[in-house]
């Protein structure tokens, strides 16, 4: 009896000592708030983790770090610190540490949550096949320019009266990232796409969820499902057998068209990927689960994200009527008002490209990207930073930051115009992330941005319904991406 409850004194003791080893930061790691015993930082406001993290590096600095449940994070912050780590140290930071999303969601599979060779193969492969296909040339311009001529339709089918523009924009963005990863392209009707735009929608509006089960992945098991992680597991699912049956329809038709000795030119991502497949040898990393989730991938990418900036430059234009203006005033003297303004003009649209910068900044639409993983321990300015850690550039920390702007909270058009009328400063903008895993699509998604915003610009005036309150620019809806709240507005045509 006396053995049995010594054994079981030492069974409590371990686990009690190794829950406390688990949730206080060893002296050699980077600063952060004080930890607590059992519970590490848990005492944070999970409900605004941006302005924390604001708060956090005016204490700590530039590089600091936190402990949550068993986890071990590690905030970088500002300009050069960044840079530092995650270009300089490419090497080993530049794995996708598990999160609830990446070993959960993905299981670690296509591009955005892959990591070692299978990422490396696999984000080359897109990269290369995604330029051939047009990225940043002029055939994904004509793209591009076909979907606003669609888009631009609806919107003159609104006669002028409020309506909310997000169902709108996220298929027609869609449609773009649709066409070049599987060569198809979908009616703003059609019931059934639009039902996975609007799961796509939900989960990245809605998923504060996915950070909480990182850390706490046994909460996910809680009866009565609080969380709500049914839901978004039900949608995650809509989503990818609406990618898989994309893939299993054209799979059929290549196999048929190999036997016959006549497959199709090859002109999107996924007839590159079965030609790649059909050619690479047995024991390559290009399988069918990796072509479906890397097609998720892009479709995912590509849609929320995008629109999600055409949102943000919307409702900015509502608050702020004088840019419409001056943006318009400058497209119609340069550009006219007969043809769509091109890529080829924006150089000489120095007004209306400093406000697309500063929508990228101001909308700040990706703070806290998906956290890398590191190779091994880094030593970084002094700190340990374990193998373990999930790292995150703080991409916040850059747009917002008081010694690189003035007045970040506010949006300011010209702010990246110089004084001799040419755009400059635009290079600190980092929307799209840094390092290594820096956003695939960035030439696209920038393409994409202004295509879309100057011709909406030239052919509308965008004014709030009567009586109507806008969202304030300083609220925010924050999941996957940072969103303004709903809002409707009327599109009265110009042209
Ligand atoms: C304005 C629009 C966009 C913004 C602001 C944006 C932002 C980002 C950010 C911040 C990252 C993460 C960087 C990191 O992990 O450190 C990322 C990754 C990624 N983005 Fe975008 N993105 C946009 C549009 C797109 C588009 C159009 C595509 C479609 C091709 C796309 C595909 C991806 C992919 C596949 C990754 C994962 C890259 C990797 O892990 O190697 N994004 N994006």
């Amino acid at each position: 009896m006396e053995y049995a409850v010594t054994l079981f004194l030492c069974v409590i003791i371990t686990i009690l000592v190794w829950l406390w080893s688990k949730t206080r930061r060893a002296t050699n790691w980077p600063p952060g708030p004080p930890t607590i015993p059992f519970l590490g930082n848990l005492n944070i406001n999970f409900g605004d983790m941006i302005t924390e993290f604001r708060r956090f590096r005016q204490q700590y600095g530039d590089i600091y770090s936190l402990v949550i449940g068993s986890q071990t994070v590690v905030v970088v912050n500002g300009l050069d610190t960044p840079k530092e780590m995650f270009v300089k140290n490419g090497d080993i930071v530049s794995e996708r540490a598990d999160s609830f999303l990446v070993s959960e969601v993905t299981k670690r599979k296509g591009i955005a949550s892959s990591s070692g060779s299978l990422w490396k193969e696999h984000r080359t492969f897109a990269l290369s096949t995604l330029r051939e296909f047009g990225f940043g040339k002029r055939i994904m311009e004509h793209k591009i320019l076909e979907e606003v001529d669609v888009f631009l339709a609806s919107l003159r089918k609104t006669k002028g009266t409020s309506f909310d523009i997000s169902p709108l924009l996220s298929t027609s963005v869609s449609n773009v990232i649709s066409s070049i990863a599987f060569g198809r392209r979908f009616e703003h009707d059609d019931a059934n796409f639009n039902k996975i735009t609007n799961a796509i929608s939900e989960n990245f509006s809605d998923s504060i969820m996915a950070g909480i089960l990182t850390f706490f992945p046994f909460l996910r098991r809680i009866p009565g499902d609080p969380l709500n992680v049914g839901h978004f597991m039900k949608n995650v699912e809509m989503v990818n057998s609406f990618t898989q049956g994309i893939v299993d329809e054209r799979k059929k038709s290549f196999e048929q068209e190999g036997k016959a000795g006549d497959i199709r030119e090859v002109t999107n991502y996924l007839d590159a990927y079965l030609k790649q497949r059909k050619d690479a040898p047995t024991e390559s990393t290009f399988t069918d689960e990796q072509l479906q989730v890397s097609i998720t991938d892009l479709f995912l990418g590509g849609t929320e994200t995008t629109s999600t900036v055409l949102q943000w430059f919307i409702l900015i234009l509502l608050h702020k009527p004088e840019i419409q203006e001056h943006m318009r005033a400058e497209i119609h003297k340069i550009v006219g008002e007969s043809r769509f303004p091109s890529t080829a003009d924006r150089s000489k649209l120095p007004y209306c490209n400093s406000v697309l910068h500063e929508v990228l900044r101001f909308g700040n639409i990706s703070p806290l990207p998906l956290p890398h993983g590191l190779t091994e321990d880094l030593h970084f300015h002094g700190y340990l930073i374990p193998k373990h850690a999930l790292l995150i550039p703080n991409l916040d920390s850059v747009l917002n930051d008081t010694a690189i702007y003035e007045n970040p909270s506010e949006f300011v058009p010209t702010r990246f115009l110089s004084e001799d009328g040419t755009v400059s400063g635009t290079e600190k903008v980092y929307t799209f992330g840094i390092g290594r895993r820096v956003c695939l699509g960035e030439s696209l998604a920038r393409m994409e941005f202004f295509l879309f915003a100057t011709s909406m610009i030239q052919r509308f005036k965008f004014i709030p319904p009567d009586g109507y309150q806008l969202p304030a620019l300083s609220q925010y809806k924050y999941g996957l991406t940072r969103q303004p709240l709903n809002f409707k507005f009327k599109a009265v045509e110009y042209i």
